[in-house]
């Protein structure tokens, strides 16, 4: 925990916060396009410790590819490795997070990972649960138990846009659904995506679910495994290998810590044995990854030794 202090903290955001100048706000899905460039905030949590934060890390904003991580844990703790993985590959890939190419290529034909928009439709594919209802339900229950806040919910404002404009995300489904990867309704899915994509929230609820992930799966607050020591271990492998889409090289080399970012902006890390993060900051570089969030990673990962290489 060597000089970690809110006071460096803050210091530290008011450094990368102007980088964020350089970079754009998502606008393909309507409803985020307002964000306020400027915005960076930041949450650590240390199990054994207070949280530590730094700018506005009460506001919220919505997982989007964040939530693949978390439904991978659920649809492997549900389903188990073997079914989860004939579905979806293990492989990093050099294509952007919503590209359809390798889809075509690969063979087998199925996705590369669970992190990528095709993987991640999938997984969520593969929720249990008698109908759409029932499996949102699970995730958004598996959500608020990870994050400790029951009242964690979506924002339907966000979900409604994406789910209007999904066009991209509904041709990947068609063609999985042609290729037996997925299964039942697209539409149903894609409610539930969305919905999973929306899911609202702020750093520090994003800090202590990093946390979760960092301890093995085990939740120190509640004294309590959440999610099996091998299911952690595969997420935060994925984290690394995919976490950050096709920067997650880059990102390894100047961070080194499992990570996953998201298009709104939010950006969890999970610091194995030590602590969770939460960051947000909504102006993206061209990968889709928050510009001044990468900037404050790669200070911290630094000044506090946190590469696992
Ligand atoms: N990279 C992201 O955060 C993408 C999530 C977004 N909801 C989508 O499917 O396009």
């Amino acid at each position: 925990m060597k000089c970690l202090s809110n006071e460096e903290l803050k210091r530290l955001v008011e450094i990368a916060r102007p980088t964020s100048k350089s970079g754009k706000i998502v606008d393909y899905i309507p409803a985020l396009k307002n964000a306020e460039q400027n915005d960076l905030s930041v949450s650590i949590y240390y199990p054994d410790g207070p949280f530590y934060f730094a700018g506005d890390y009460l506001k919220k904003f919505t997982l989007q590819s964040i939530s693949k991580v978390i439904t991978l844990a659920l649809v492997l703790s549900e389903s188990g490795v073997e079914a989860v993985f004939s579905r979806v590959g293990m492989e990093p890939t050099g294509d952007p997070f919503n590209s359809i190419v390798k889809l075509e290529s690969t063979r087998p034909s199925k996705p590369l990972n669970p992190m990528i928009n095709a993987g991640a439709l999938a997984v969520t594919n593969m929720i249990k649960g008698k109908d759409h209802k029932e499996r949102w339900d699970r995730l958004i229950h598996f959500v608020r138990e990870l994050a400790n806040d029951p009242y964690i919910s979506f924002n339907r404002e966000v979900s409604d846009s994406e789910y209007e404009t999904a066009h991209l995300n509904r041709a990947l489904c068609y063609f999985m659904k042609q290729h037996s990867i997925i299964e039942g309704d697209v539409e149903y899915l894609l409610d539930v995506y969305t919905k999973q994509c929306a899911i609202e929230m702020n750093c520090s609820h994003l800090a202590r679910i990093g946390a979760v992930f960092a301890m093995d799966g085990y939740d120190f607050t509640m004294g309590r495994q959440i999610v099996s020591k091998d299911i952690a271990r595969m997420c935060k492998t994925f984290m690394v290998t995919c976490g950050m889409y096709n920067a997650s090289g880059e990102f390894a080399m100047k961070v080194g810590i499992p990570a996953k970012s998201g298009v709104s902006g939010g950006i969890m890390g999970a610091v194995p044995q030590k602590c969770g993060i939460g960051i947000y900051g909504p102006s993206l570089d061209e990968k889709g990854n928050s510009v001044s969030g990468l900037k404050l990673l790669e200070m911290m990962s630094e000044k506090y030794d946190w590469s696992i290489f």
